[in-house]
């Protein structure tokens, strides 16, 4: 079906999609999915073309790219052109978002190109008016979009070209977006990726930028670094829930179990290669996995780097529930704005009682884990595993 459809999207998206900059530049947007009944039909998609034309407000180039993947899905299947030199920003971009929605079937790359182009239309028609309550965003972040509203402090990783990796500037914005979020109003805080991954763990690149020290400083370093994160995390006072809105790996999967909620979305998986990479268990998971689904299936996703579905999660308790991808973003947001209508001390309050007694327990974990794995930093096959990760000779 590469037809003329095909194409006009693909010219579509280059006037769109103007410079590398701007795709990096533009605000993201929230893309809530309208829970809108199934089964977009072609006259839709058609309809939904013609009205992104006439949006009053520029949607900015994450979800301009997010369009053109759903147009292409929509009209032509899975991704089918060959993926462009690394020089050629633009179109690696798209490619890259085309790629991302995988196998997709066309039917639902349609309704989420209906959905999206709905919910695009009703913000710009209500951003014409500032009505209370609306999005406030957070400035001063590089790798993270922090808003609040309607009583949720909502943290956003924002590297969705990089699959969200944890940077060093990324460890350090999210510690003080949680100080911030622990001393704000709101009566919960939220963490969720942009883009299709929810975060593929520490950033592989975070070892190049070795100091003067070498890498016994470096290893230093990012232990202190790990062990700082981690405790704020520890430390939260407000209950805290991870909106997993695609694939987890390494640190962001492991941190999940100092979460107050895990809502995942069916396309999330959750993987903890730490004995491919030479690396050891951290974020506390040494002492949460166990406790949360037994040390037998621990062991194996903490030891042996097993991969579980969003499906399987659950069953293990780590994940609370489950949702379908096409409905995930409009059934967990209307569910936790009605959450943060209860009154916040008493939310604090009850965190506090479930959660206090193991604090100490958790701080004495962090600290153990993350000796453990200043050795396994410095260690040959750490190094060798990251070393290939940027040779490109291996992925998970
Ligand atoms: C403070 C210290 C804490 C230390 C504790 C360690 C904790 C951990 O988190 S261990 C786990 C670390 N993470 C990984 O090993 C993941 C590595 N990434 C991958 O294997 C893959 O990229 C993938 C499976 C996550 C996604 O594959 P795919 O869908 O095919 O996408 P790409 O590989 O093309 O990714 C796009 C782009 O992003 C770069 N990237 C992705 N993840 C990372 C990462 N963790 N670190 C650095 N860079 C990452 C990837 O290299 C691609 O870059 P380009 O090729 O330049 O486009």
């Amino acid at each position: 079906m590469a037809g003329a459809s095909g194409r006009l999207a693909w010219c579509r998206c280059l006037s769109a999609v103007r410079s590398p900059l701007q795709v990096v530049c533009f605000p993201a947007l929230k893309l809530h999915v309208s829970g809108a009944a199934m089964r977009a039909s072609l006259k839709d998609l058609e309809n939904a073309v013609n009205q992104v034309k006439l949006l009053k407000k520029d949607p900015g180039n994450e979800v301009k790219l997010k369009l053109y993947a759903l147009y292409k899905q929509a009209t032509e299947g899975p991704c089918n052109m060959p993926k462009p030199g690394v020089f050629d920003l633009i179109n690696k971009a798209k490619w890259e978002a085309w790629n991302a929605l995988g196998s997709l079937p066309e039917e639902t790359a349609r309704q989420n190109y209906v959905d999206l182009v709905s919910s695009l239309s009703s913000s710009s028609e209500s951003s014409s008016q500032v009505k209370p309550g609306a999005d406030k965003e957070h400035a001063g972040y590089g790798t993270l979009v922090v808003t609040s509203e309607d009583g949720i402090t909502k943290i956003m990783l924002n590297r969705p070209t990089r699959k969200n990796a944890i940077s060093t500037q990324m460890y350090q914005e999210i510690i003080l977006a949680l100080k911030a979020a622990s001393q704000d109003d709101s009566a919960i805080t939220v963490l969720t990726g942009n883009g299709d991954f929810y975060c593929s763990g520490n950033d592989l690149t975070n070892v190049t930028d070795t100091p003067l020290g070498g890498i016994e400083e470096k290893a230093k370093n990012s232990t202190n670094l790990l062990r700082d994160f981690v405790a704020s995390f520890i430390d939260f006072p407000k209950p805290l829930i991870a909106v997993v809105n695609g694939p987890a790996v390494g640190i962001a999967v492991t941190l999940l179990g100092l979460f107050d909620i895990v809502y995942a979305s069916d396309r999330a998986t959750f993987h903890t290669p730490f004995s491919h990479l030479g690396l050891s268990p951290e974020g506390c998971s040494s002492y949460t996995f166990p406790k949360i689904m037994g040390p037998t299936k621990a062991t194996e996703m903490l030891t042996f780097g097993k991969k579980l579905t969003a499906r399987e999660a659950c069953a293990q308790g780590l994940v609370t529930e489950v949702f379908p991808d096409a409905t995930f973003q409009k059934e967990v947001w209307t569910r936790l704005t009605a959450y943060a209508k209860l009154p916040s001390n008493v939310l604090r309050i009850s965190k506090q009682v479930i959660r206090n007694r193991e604090k100490e327990k958790l701080h004495s974990v962090n600290v153990e884990e993350s000796s453990i794995i200043q050795g396994r930093f410095l260690s040959e096959e750490s190094m060798n595993a990251v070393m290939n990760f940027l040779s490109k000779r291996a992925k998970l």
